[in-house]
Parts: structure tokens; sequence; C-alpha cells
């Protein structure tokens, strides 16, 4: 095992009334990307920022936006996230017809595509799109709130998911969201993840670095089993 482990903060869980102070205080925490988690209040029960609040943060941010749509339709509006400043793009494929598409469009506009799959949804829904993918995102929760609780059987998802992106030859990076946690680190970088994203375990968890160091730290205890 000597994927790099990446750490993508959620902002989700960031305080909004000082977001640029908490953008700056992540990043120099030793963040590897922000996460900005898009949801329309529709595809998701929650709604909550759009390309306008990206724009501002990528005006703060020096490390690369990890864009999450949470959102129907997200075709319509892969250019107004790239615009926004967005250089990674993840879709859902159960809130887009043609994810071959979808993806395809996010690569020609200069960005890297994820697909994020619903803890219900299969790993058949990316096999034949694995050409197109940058990220595959497994949700660990339900997608729309920060704070949830992981979904143990995902752990087997996130299994299945590194093997398959492995046996494809590209190489694609396992994001995992939701619940990520000192508790359930460990376990996500034996089963193959590569990007922790983490709400409420960095944004509520201060001082920053600590939290971020600690998400790492997971990789020694899966090395050595500890
Ligand atoms: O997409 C999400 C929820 O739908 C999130 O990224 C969420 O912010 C993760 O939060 P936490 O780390 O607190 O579980």
């Amino acid at each position: 095992m000597n994927r790099r482990i990446l750490v993508s903060p959620s902002i989700l869980s960031a305080d909004f009334s000082k977001l640029g102070d908490e953008i700056k205080a992540v990043e120099q925490a030793g963040a590897d990307f922000l996460h900005i988690d898009v949801m329309d209040g529709h595809f998701v029960p929650n709604i909550t920022i759009g390309p306008m609040i990206v724009e501002a943060c990528k005006k703060i941010a020096t490390i690369p936006l990890d864009v999450h749509l949470m959102i129907a339709e997200p075709d319509r509006y892969l250019e107004d996230f790239h615009a926004a400043g967005a250089n990674i793009l993840t879709v859902h494929p159960e809130a887009t017809h043609h994810l071959h598409r979808t993806l395809t469009r996010i690569r020609e506009l200069g960005m890297q595509a994820g697909a994020a799959l619903n803890p219900s949804t299969g790993l058949e829904a990316v096999r034949y799109v694995l050409a197109e993918l940058d990220i595959l995102m497994i949700m660990t929760v339900n997608p729309g709130f920060g704070g949830q609780s992981f979904i143990p059987t995902m752990l087997e998802k996130v299994r299945s998911a590194r093997e398959m992106a492995d046996k494809s030859g590209y190489p694609i990076r396992i994001e995992v969201d939701g619940g990520v946690a000192p508790s359930t680190a460990p376990d996500l970088i034996c089963a193959g993840a590569d990007i922790f994203v983490a709400g409420s375990a960095v944004f509520l968890r201060p001082p920053y670095s600590d939290a971020i160091n600690l998400l790492r730290s997971a990789e020694t205890q899966c090395r050595t089993g500890e």
C-alpha cells in the first residue's frame, strides 16, 4: 500500500461567518484539496452553495477545489462550476441520464472528473466509464448532511471499488465521503481509499493540523495492523 493519502476538508462543517479564514486555516494545516458540497434541495434534501460561493473560495484557496455536485441534471451547470474555478468536478450517476457524456464534458473543460455513488448504488453504475474517471467517490453516508454516522457495509464497497479500479489499469483514486474520522480511517485505508473527505473530523476538531495529521497517520495503523 504505497498510495499517499490526500485529505479534502469539507467546508460544510466550517464556520461560514468567516469562511475565508477557515479556508486559509485548513490550507496552512496541510489540506490537499478543499471539498465543496453543492446541494440543490432536490437530488438531496439540503440546500447549500452554488457557483458564486465556489468563485469566492477560489479567490482565497491555493489548493485545488474538489467540488461535489449533489444536484439533479448536473450537465446544465458544468460550465458554470468550471468558470467558478472548480478543479475536480464530481457528479452522481443517479442524477444524470448520460454519465459518459457528463464525465467526458468535465474533462473537455479541463477539470478532473469524478463519479460519486450513493450507498445503495452498485459499482456497476461506473464499470463502463472507468476510462473517463479520475476519481470514484464512495459515499459512506447518504448524501445531504454533515456529521452523519459511517455506514459499515460501505467498507466492502470501497474494497471492491479499489479492486475494480486497479484491474482497469486506469489511475483512478478512490475518495470516501461521510463519517470519515480517526475511528474509521484505518479500515478505509486498508480497504483502498486514498482521498478522505472530512467535514466534522476537521472543522469541529481544532487544531486543524492535528485533525488532518491524525487522519493521515491512520495509514501507519493499516500498514502495521495496529
Ligand atoms: O457530502 C457530504 C454530505 O453529503 C459531505 O462531504 C459531508 O460534509 C461530510 O461530512 P462529515 O465528514 O461530517 O461526515
